[in-house]
């Protein structure tokens, strides 16, 4: 979609000046951010600063003690569905098959249509061969391909990924972006943590860059990888950037 389209949609999520506090020390420093209703926005930055936080913000998980979160210009709910796929995502003593069932009964799937909407599942994370596995048994990367199913299967307009691909191998990892791809062709507003700027320019629309719980650059993808917007992001693309 042409960038003029993406602005032309209202922001599906919105901080506006967010700061968070904890422990007398400034994390999320006046954070002001807009996702768009539609394609993936990468956020970038270096160890510690406010990436995780920024996404559970998003995900009306933690609340600004100053400044104010808003899904679709509401602060309160109903909030449009928001999905969070952490970094380590966290599987249940159950099978494959199982995880999905029990998250689409969560998610107030009707019983009679779980068998069905569990198998596209399985197919889209190309997991049928794995089915009947503890999730537990599972690889790092299938276990990712699995966390990510699960979240989509709740249909969000919203997906918070944070690293999703971290510590994978470039087969599991083209294999991780394949899904987000799709999730974003097919409406879902994604919101992508990465360290990997080849992974940023492949998939993102979009890159808002965070240094000390603040963006300091926030740019379409193509004008940030050509003329990063702050002094900080092009020391990280250079690799000169610590916290
Ligand atoms: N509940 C908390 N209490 C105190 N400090 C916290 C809390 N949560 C996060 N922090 C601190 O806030 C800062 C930002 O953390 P966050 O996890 O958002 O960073 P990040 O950008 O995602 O880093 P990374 O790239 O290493 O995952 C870090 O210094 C972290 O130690």
């Amino acid at each position: 979609m042409s960038e003029r389209r993406l602005a032309d949609l209202a922001p599906v999520a919105r901080l506006s000046g967010a700061r968070v506090l904890r422990g007398g020390e400034t994390l999320i420093d006046g954070l002001t951010l807009s996702v768009p209703a539609r394609g993936v926005l990468a956020l970038m930055g270096p160890n510690g600063a406010g990436k995780s936080l920024t996404l559970r913000l998003l995900a009306g998980l933690v609340r600004p003690q100053a400044g104010q979160a808003d899904w679709d210009g509401a602060p309160l709910p109903p909030r449009p569905k928001v999905a969070l796929v952490f970094q380590r995502p966290v599987m249940l003593r159950r099978s494959v098959r199982g995880t999905l069932t029990h998250a689409l009964a969560t998610y107030g799937v009707p019983r009679r249509e779980r068998a069905a909407r569990c198998d596209a599942l399985l197919r889209l994370g190309r997991l049928e061969a794995l089915a009947e596995r503890p999730a537990r048994w599972l690889s790092g990367g299938e276990q990712q391909r699995l966390a990510l199913v699960r979240a989509l299967g709740a249909e969000p307009r919203l997906l918070l990924l944070d690293e999703p691909t971290a510590s994978l191998d470039p087969e599991a990892t083209a294999a991780i972006e394949t899904l987000i791809r799709q999730a974003a062709e097919a409406g879902t507003s994604v919101v992508l943590v990465t360290h990997d700027p080849g992974q940023a320019r492949r998939l993102a629309d979009r890159v808002a860059f965070l240094h000390r719980g603040r963006i300091t650059a926030e740019q379409a993808a193509e004008d940030f990888f050509a003329a990063p917007a702050s002094a900080e992001a092009r020391a990280y693309l250079d690799g000169r950037l610590l916290l």
